[in-house]
């Protein structure tokens, strides 16, 4: 396994507020790595960290030298009068080690190339969005709730195909999301967050965790019948997700 990212004792405060505390994991490649937590728990802002655009944290972030890092955001505002299609967007994009047509093809959106950005759905901007992440063969992905705004279909799909991704090119995903219910097929570990790591592991042991059910409630242990995850990761015998404190 090479280890990509780590974090450890990492805090975060802003204006005197504690942002973020304690927070230590570690991130291989090939393994998708999800952050839940609800609003305010720090999630963006500990993306931001990862991404070097928060700055003043204590602890020590470290990341594989060189690595190269895709970034999907929430959501891409793109001016209605703009004319920009699908693949002049993705063209934009630096760093670029793979085609337009090579990285639309990769998440099955070929069709959508000469498509004005303005016209997309929201699922197909989300995969466009994927797409242009891909353009750097990325060794990190990371996607700040990829599935906002795409229906509840649409975000299973999305999310299976980033595991698909993920195992194609064995790069490394940490990803936030809002439903662990819907990620839990296509992730190996889960980190429940509220400022401090509350819960962590698989994540059928984060959703029966008390700490979590006290955040989210206990509607997610029903669904768990319906969405279950099969896999090799033993975080006791990895220790790649820790909780320090
Ligand atoms: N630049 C900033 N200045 C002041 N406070 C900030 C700043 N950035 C984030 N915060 C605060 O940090 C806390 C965590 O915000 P963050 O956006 O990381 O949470 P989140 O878990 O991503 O929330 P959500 O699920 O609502 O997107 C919030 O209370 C927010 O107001």
């Amino acid at each position: 396994m090479t280890k990509l990212l780590e974090l450890t004792d990492v805090g975060l405060n802003i204006e005197h507020n504690v942002i973020l505390e304690d927070i230590s994991l570690v991130l291989e490649r090939g393994e998708i790595l999800t952050i839940v937590g609800p609003n305010g728990a720090g999630k963006s802002s500990l993306i931001k960290l990862v991404l070097g655009l928060n700055r003043g944290h204590s602890g020590t972030i470290w990341q594989k030298p060189g690595l190269r890092i895709g970034y999907v955001p929430q959501k891409l505002h793109i001016d209605s009068v703009l004319p920009l299609t699908v693949a002049r967007f993705m063209s934009l994009s630096h760093g670029r080690r793979i085609t337009v047509a090579q990285a639309l093809a990769k998440v099955g959106a070929e069709r959508l190339a000469d498509r004005a950005m303005q016209a997309l759905s929201g699922g197909e901007m989300q995969r466009i969005l994927l797409a242009r992440a891909l353009m750097m063969s990325p060794e990190l992905l990371i996607l700040d709730e990829p599935a906002q705004g795409v229906d509840v279909h649409g975000q299973t799909e999305l999310y299976a195909l980033i595991k698909q991704l993920t195992d194609e090119l064995q790069c490394g995903v940490l990803m936030v999301s809002h439903d662990l219910h819907l990620v839990m097929a296509s992730t190996h570990k889960v980190i429940c967050l509220n400022q401090h790591i509350c819960c962590h592991g698989e994540p059928e042991t984060v959703a029966r965790h008390p700490e979590f059910a006290r955040l989210f409630g206990r509607p997610e242990l029903a669904q768990l019948a319906v969405y279950t995850h099969h896999h090799d990761c033993d975080d006791e015998h990895h220790g790649d997700v820790r909780h320090v404190g």
